[in-house]
């Protein structure tokens, strides 16, 4: 053996390259081009080396390892070159080489804070994966989510850990295929017109008043001086999701969680967090029942729902009849699934949001107390006869009171409840689709963080870190604020933003008016505020900790 024989190193590198050709700009998808890559290909170089006389328990070893070894640096020499479709985008160069690097930093909740570095040192458009972008640059916004943008990226395969029966073909939300979206659109845009709204709106008054009692009696048991408000924040807005998908069901604000189906879902939301970055191994893990088990608890619970309220007349109009009502306008649809299917959408997509949302607002406004006086004299001069009552629920008049949405916006600018979840990938078969003056080929995802883009001087100043409500009723009347609303995207934008952004709305709105105008509250004493910020972690929407406040009823005036 004083020479490797030249076949089998051939051999090698022919089944190499033609494994990375296969794999090329792509992390694998299926299970298929994985077992052949891992465990076949290596076969052939072993064959060769055995027939070159090597006895088998080393050469079958070292086939292994080599071929492995040689893939490898094959795969990574090719992100880093210059070859790369992408070279030219800056970025670190550890992201260029594998998804496993942003999957490192997302799990300790801080993606957002990293992508912000990244965007500060590198510019507008930085290199985050071998095959992926981060955009902030407001005016490709329209070309990437926009009406001229692109349908969703590779994470959305990622986020399926449950091996779901009707193969996502019903999920909204994860719907890759445009024209397939764009159908499954039409109903929810329907559930979402002005005549649904108004009966959801009832809903919303009775959910969002049991809150407030749940609270004033929190606020008078003196043996539990102190209230976490996020949770019951949390508590209300599954209740709220619950009524709107079921008509019912959930009745978290009074028998509190035992059933845990607040907390599997807050449990759930770390591992499809971290899956979305490398979707392969989301198909991997849907091999082990026990991967994903919240989901699956989460799943059932849905299923158990949907089967006693299509078996039930409707009470209440609620999303359920309205999306019967309006029908897929797919007569292979059965009905079941899809209800299944759109109702857990509904309450992952709109529970957790809005809670996150509501309690960033109480925590901004305690910490910015004439930011507080301010919208409780709005509030006053509004529902001056309602001052310690239940105020009335008139999403117009809501709608029209500056400082209060001024609050709104200014909260979700600073911590929007999708922080770096947009990404859009060009449609499969098309061969890639021009960004601007980029051209992107298939296979390219880009993202475009909100977080990142809200906190952007150019289009935020001054003061961009800073909660500063002013910024929103000054803007047009002041030359030294810049305010841009086209780079102002908390609800995503073009034909796959927030279905039900109406409603989140109506509901901050509602929900902040009630609390500001019902109680004073003040942060607990001797409770650290900065944890709040701190605990707060990116999961695709926000994960949050304790929020300790001190509640009491306001005094008639
Ligand atoms: C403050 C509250 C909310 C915020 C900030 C918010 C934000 C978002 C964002 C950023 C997306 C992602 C769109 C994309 O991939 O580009 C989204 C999608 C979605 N949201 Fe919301 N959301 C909120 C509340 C709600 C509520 C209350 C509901 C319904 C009950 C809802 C239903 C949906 C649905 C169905 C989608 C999927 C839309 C599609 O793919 O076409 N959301 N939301």
């Amino acid at each position: 053996m004083s020479n490797f024989p030249e076949i089998p190193l051939a051999v090698l590198l022919a089944t190499v390259l033609t494994t990375h050709f296969w794999f090329r700009n792509f992390e694998p998808r299926a299970y298929t081009p994985v077992v052949i890559g891992v465990f076949i290909c290596p076969v052939a170089f072993a064959i060769s080396l055995l027939y070159h006389g090597f006895p088998p328990l080393f050469a079958v070893p070292l086939s292994y390892c080599a071929f492995h070894a040689c893939l490898l640096t094959s795969i990574v020499a090719y992100r880093l070159s210059p070859f790369h479709p992408l070279a030219n985008y800056p970025g670190p160069w550890i992201a260029r080489t594998s998804k496993i690097w942003t999957f490192w930093k997302s799990l300790d909740g801080k993606l957002p804070q990293y992508y912000q570095r990244l965007h500060a040192q590198y510019g507008s458009i930085v290199r985050v994966g071998p095959n992926e972008l981060s955009v902030v640059d407001k005016d490709l916004i329209p070309h990437i989510i926009g009406n001229h943008g692109m349908p969703k990226g590779p994470l959305w395969e990622g986020r399926r850990i449950t091996p779901s029966k009707d193969k996502g073909n019903y999920s909204l939300i994860g719907q890759r295929d445009s024209g397939r979206h764009a159908q499954l659109r039409k109903a929810w845009n329907r559930a979402f017109s002005a005549e649904p709204l108004n009966d959801y709106a009832e809903l919303l008054f009775s959910r969002a008043n049991e809150l407030a009692l749940s609270l004033g009696n929190a606020g008078r048991d003196r043996r539990n001086e102190n209230v976490n408000i996020a949770k019951w924040i949390s508590f209300f807005s599954f209740d709220f999701m619950c009524d709107l998908a079921f008509g019912g069901g959930s009745n978290l604000l009074q028998e509190g969680d035992k059933n845990k189906y607040q907390e599997n879902m807050e449990d759930g939301l770390l591992l499809p967090a971290l899956t979305m970055q490398i979707p392969w191994l989301a198909h991997i893990l849907q091999l082990f029942p026990v991967a994903g088990a919240s989901t699956r608890a989460l799943g059932a619970f849905a299923v158990q729902r949907a089967k006693i309220r299509s078996s039930q007349p409707a009470v209440q109009k609620d999303l359920f009849y309205h999306l019967v009502n309006n029908t897929f306008d797919d007569e292979e649809a059965s009905t079941f699934p899809l209800i299944v299917s759109n109702a857990v959408l509904a309450i992952i997509a709109g529970s957790d949001t809005t809670a996150s949302v509501l309690s960033n607002a109480v925590y901004y406004l305690l910490s910015n107390p004439t930011d507080l006086k301010r919208l409780q004299d709005e509030l006053d001069e509004t529902y001056s006869a309602f001052r310690d009552g239940l105020i009335p629920i008139e999403p117009d008049v809501l709608a029209k009171l500056p400082w209060l949405n001024a609050i709104i916006n200014e909260t979700m600018r600073l911590q929007p409840p999708v922080p770096t979840g947009l990404q859009r990938a060009p449609e499969r078969g098309t061969g890639g689709k021009m960004v601007g003056t980029h051209f992107m080929r298939e296979g390219t995802a880009i993202q475009v963080p909100p977080y990142v883009l809200h906190r952007d001087p150019r289009y935020f100043s001054p003061d961009p870190e800073k909660f500063w409500p002013e910024r929103w009723v000054k803007d047009g009347k002041d030359t030294n604020i810049v305010l841009d609303t086209a780079a102002f995207i908390p609800f995503s934008a073009g034909p796959a933003n927030c279905a039900g952004k109406q409603l989140a709305m109506i509901e901050l709105r509602y929900v902040i008016s009630l609390l500001f105008s019902r109680f004073n509250m003040r942060f607990a004493e001797g409770w650290d505020q900065r944890r709040w910020e701190e605990n707060l972690k990116d999961r695709f929407v926000m994960a949050k900790g304790e929020l300790m406040v001190d509640i009491q009823l306001r005094k008639s005036g």
